[in-house]
């Protein structure tokens, strides 16, 4: 397939960040600088980078992260998950649409496209502003949340999975040790799969996530089956998308941000179980750490595989994971909104079947 003519590239992390960005950079560089010969610009902080002036960005070489950084979590760039670009929050209070100053910085720096590393939301905002400003794109998944539609995986979740399991295998001799129902609030906005997939592999014997409906009683059933078989303790994992039984929101004190679901969680099954609780709040350690290997595995390919579609001129297309091999996807089939957890698919009849309570849903029977 005839190569297009591109001389310079733009990478740039945006949304949250998470565990494997360096290593989708590293990769990134790898692949355009040695095997295609082209310059790499690093966008710092996101969309930002293009969008102030000066221009915010560094130039990089593969050099950069051989030894050390492709390993550590975060991202060298740096990344933003507030400030949409069209409706950008001036210091004077007033919104403004800052999708020029971005074409603006793109056409400065003479970026003939940029791969974009993000999530479900950074897809949605930075394609539509590739689009509006004439830069082509290709983009890779990341995201703990692993909520992007048309990839297996994002990178950064299969190490918020490993964080959660060694928090419940942490949990679990405390909780036997004291005879308590221990509850491990994690995150995922509004999707499932960390709570679902932590809850599989560690143990839990209760998991709510926010795509299946539950009731205190079943959660207070199953808690009392347990001890009831002679277990003294048992483990509760659930999402911060959570809502309480009578359909409220549990927030953050004076934020619009998920939180707090697990201490509403931890005083209901006192009262109903008569077991002693305590609560744990994963937060943004799920965020951080070193990528597990699985997750250097696919930051690796994902980064190889977006530099040779940029070459290919294939362009609006997001790189994923499927069926034991990295492919790519149009990015209209992504940016549709947050993939939520299938409540009838195989992590929720596996989590039935292990007999973890896991709400009322066709999979649990
Ligand atoms: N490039 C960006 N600039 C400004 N805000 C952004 C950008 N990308 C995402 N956001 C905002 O960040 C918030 C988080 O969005 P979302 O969760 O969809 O981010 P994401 O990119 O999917 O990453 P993650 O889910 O890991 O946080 C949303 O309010 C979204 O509008
Ligand atoms: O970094 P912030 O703004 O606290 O965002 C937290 C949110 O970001 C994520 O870590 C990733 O989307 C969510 O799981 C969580 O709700
Ligand atoms: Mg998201």
């Amino acid at each position: 397939m005839a190569l297009a003519q591109i001389g310079r590239i733009g990478v740039l992390t945006s949304g949250g960040d998470c565990a494997g960005l360096n290593a989708v950079i590293r990769a990134v560089t790898a692949r355009a600088v040695n095997h295609y010969g082209l310059q790499v610009y690093g966008i710092l902080d996101g969309t930002l980078g293009l969008m102030e002036r000066p221009l915010r960005y560094v130039e990089l070489a593969p050099s950069t992260f051989d030894g050390r950084i492709f390993r550590e979590g975060g991202t060298v760039l740096g990344t933003t998950n507030k400030g949409d670009p069209f409706r950008f929050p001036m210091a004077d209070g007033s919104v403004r649409d800052r999708s020029q100053d971005f074409g603006d910085g793109v056409r400065e720096l003479g970026l003939d496209a940029l791969v974009v590393i993000g999530g479900d939301g950074s897809m949605s905002i930075v394609s539509r502003l590739c689009h509006a400003v004439g830069v082509g794109m290709v983009g890779v998944p990341k995201t703990i949340d692993n909520d992007v539609h048309g990839t297996d995986f994002s990178i950064g979740h299969a190490t918020a999975v490993g964080v959660v399991t060694d928090a419940m295998d942490r949990l679990q001799p405390t909780a036997a040790s004291h005879h308590r129902v221990m509850i491990v609030e994690v995150m995922g906005r509004d999707a499932g799969y960390i709570a679902m997939q932590g809850g599989i592999a560690g143990g839990a014997d209760v998991v709510l996530v926010p795509e299946i409906p539950y009731s205190m009683d079943g959660v207070a059933t199953a808690i009392r089956k347990v001890l009831d078989r002679g277990r003294t303790h048992a483990l509760v994992v659930v999402a911060e998308g959570v809502k309480r039984d009578d359909g409220t929101v549990v927030h953050l004190p004076a934020s619009t941000r998920y939180g707090g679901i697990g201490h509403w969680l931890g005083e209901r099954i006192a009262d109903t179980t008569h077991t002693e609780t305590r609560v744990t709040i994963l937060g943004h350690v799920q965020r951080g750490g070193s990528p597990s290997p699985q997750d250097r595995l696919l930051a690796s390919a994902f980064g190889v595989h977006a530099v040779d579609l940029v070459m290919r001129g294939q362009l609006d297309r997001m790189v994923a994971w499927r069926n034991l091999s990295v492919v790519d996807v149009p990015l209209s089939e992504v940016t549709i909104g947050a993939r939520p957890l299938d409540p009838n698919g195989t992590l929720a009849t596996t989590a039935h079947g292990l007999g973890i309570y896991i709400g009322d849903t066709e999979a649990a029977g």
